[in-house]
């Protein structure tokens, strides 16, 4: 698991640190690495895009150490009087040259440094700054994170830096979880000791695979957690085979299914315990419910039922309609029931009442407050809230999950791991980790389909044990 911090909470623990440490040193080790991340591309001629703070000031420090290792550097002053003294002073001694914005060598670089404006970010870049990022094409390497990009939510205010490389100093900020940030390395500045809790976890494969449930000596089919799919209807029975797919795929023990696609299901999957409904299904340790369901009043039942069942609970796609529908669907459900609810943007605008906007984290995380429930809102990057203010956030390593079905395959797979006992939030978490990797391998580089990112489960897993 890494943690991720907000501006706030870094801000207050450099203050911390910086009352503790000789005056320059931090900069000049945050900037250290900097040029050692240029050093390693080989560039041969660097030019640094300074701004007026000590995003500017890292730029210069790391253009000093540089060019004593013999780089070209050419240092471009977008606010040539407010420049970081200590590190123009630094680059100049080194031999740097500082030219302003009208003789800027963008076009000799090797290397571009974008040190225009970092933490204090707002906003997209000042035209002066734009016009220069718009002639680049050599790589550009980000000081802490692209200028232009949100710090603490990741808008991307165009025109921003779309950097290849972001060398990012003391802990990660949510930019670096959040939006495209190239490679990011993380430079050690010894703020870990002043660091609060952090603000978001970003799971890592080990914590994927803590939270699954593999089979034992003293197991049998029950004891690894019973999944129930209640999915599917006559119009879209392919929603009840991939979430039910998935769930098959996803754990070793038993999968039920409840709905109108028995026959369907049954026909994929003939070692899943197929009924009509829902009373006939017997027990399960979590439910799925909602994919290609419908939101009838036959389906509406069913959701009531579910929720009184006191199992966990993933609720997904109707589901989430038929929630934000009747709202007293809720009382149907005792508080202390985990229930994760998986909407897209306009199912979360359906049961949030308000767009989503510019702050993904902090509007799922208002919904799982006011829901009592963990919320995964979908998209390139996933963002999951649990009621208790803890946020996962999963930045996918491809798009290809964007296909149709691959959804309802989230879904399977969310139960199966909610089934085998894992915490709701980090369940979900998992989940959407496992899937984004096996829309990937599924893809292999070309586009792939809901069904194969069903089937590639279990290389995604394999990969990581
Ligand atoms: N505080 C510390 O201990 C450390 C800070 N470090 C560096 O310091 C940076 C933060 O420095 P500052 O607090 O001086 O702030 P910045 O360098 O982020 O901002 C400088 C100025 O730019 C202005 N600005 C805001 N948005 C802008 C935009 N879109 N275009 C142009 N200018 C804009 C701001 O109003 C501010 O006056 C970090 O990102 C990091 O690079 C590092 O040296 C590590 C140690
Ligand atoms: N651009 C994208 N990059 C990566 N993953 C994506 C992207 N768009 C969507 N996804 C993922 O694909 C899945 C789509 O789910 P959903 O919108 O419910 O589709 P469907 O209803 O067709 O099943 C979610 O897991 C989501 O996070
Ligand atoms: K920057």
């Amino acid at each position: 698991m890494r943690g991720v911090w907000t501006v706030e909470q870094v801000t207050a623990a450099e203050d911390r640190l910086l009352a503790r440490t000789p005056d320059g040193a931090l900069m000049r080790k945050a900037a250290f690495g900097v040029a050692l991340a240029a050093a390693r591309t080989g560039a041969r001629h660097v030019v640094l895009l300074v701004g007026a703070g000590n995003n500017g000031g890292d730029a210069l420090w790391a253009g000093a150490f540089l060019r004593r290792r013999g780089v070209r550097v050419t240092a471009v002053l977008l606010a040539p009087d407010r420049a970081h003294p200590a590190g123009l002073t630094a680059l100049r001694r080194a031999g740097g040259r500082v030219v302003g914005v009208d003789d800027a060598p963008i076009e000799q670089a090797d290397l571009v440094i974008d040190g225009i404006v970092g933490l204090q970010a707002r906003g997209g870049l000042r035209p002066d700054a734009a016009a220069l990022v718009d002639r680049v094409a050599s790589p550009i390497l980000a000081v802490d994170l692209p200028s232009g990009v949100d710090p603490d939510t990741g808008v991307v205010h165009e025109p921003a830096v779309r950097a290849d490389l972001t060398v990012t100093f003391g802990c990660l900020k949510p930019v670096h979880v959040l939006a495209d940030c190239g490679r990011v390395e993380l430079v050690d500045i010894g703020l870990g000791p002043e660091l609060p809790a952090p603000s978001l976890r970003v799971l890592e494969a080990a914590d994927v695979l803590a939270a699954w449930r593999f089979p034992g000596p003293k197991d049998d089919k029950y004891t690894q957690g019973v999944t129930g799919v209640a999915a599917g209807s006559s119009t879209y029975p392919g929603a009840a085979v991939l979430a039910t797919s998935a769930a098959v795929l996803a754990t070793s023990g038993m999968v039920r299914y409840a709905g109108s696609a028995a026959d369907e299901v049954r026909g994929v999957w003939p070692e899943v315990v197929a009924t009509g409904s829902v009373e006939d299904a017997g027990r399960v340790q979590a439910w799925v419910v909602g994919p290609g369901l419908g939101t009838g009043s036959s389906s509406v039942e069913v959701l009531r039922r579910l929720l009184g069942e006191g199992v966990p609970l993933c609720v997904d796609a109707d589901g989430i309609t038929m929630l934000a529908q009747h709202p007293d669907l809720w009382d149907a459900r005792d508080p202390e029931t985990p229930v994760v609810i998986t909407p897209h943007d306009r199912e979360f605008a359906r049961i949030a009442g308000h767009e989503v906007g510019d702050d993904r984290v902090a509007a799922t995380r208002g919904l799982a407050k006011r829901l009592n429930a963990v919320v995964l809102l979908k998209g390139n990057t996933t963002v999951i809230a649990d009621p208790d203010g803890r946020v996962i956030v999963n930045k996918a390593s491809s798009s290809w999950a964007a296909t149709a079905g691959s959804g309802d395959v989230l879904s399977g797979i969310i139960g199966a791991v909610l089934a085998g006992g894992a915490d709701p939030a980090t369940a979900a978490g998992a989940a959407a980790w496992l899937h984004d990797r096996a829309a990937t391998l599924a893809a292999d580089g070309v586009p792939t389909s809901a069904s194969r990112i069903a089937a590639a489960i279990p290389d995604a897993l394999r990969a990581i044990r």
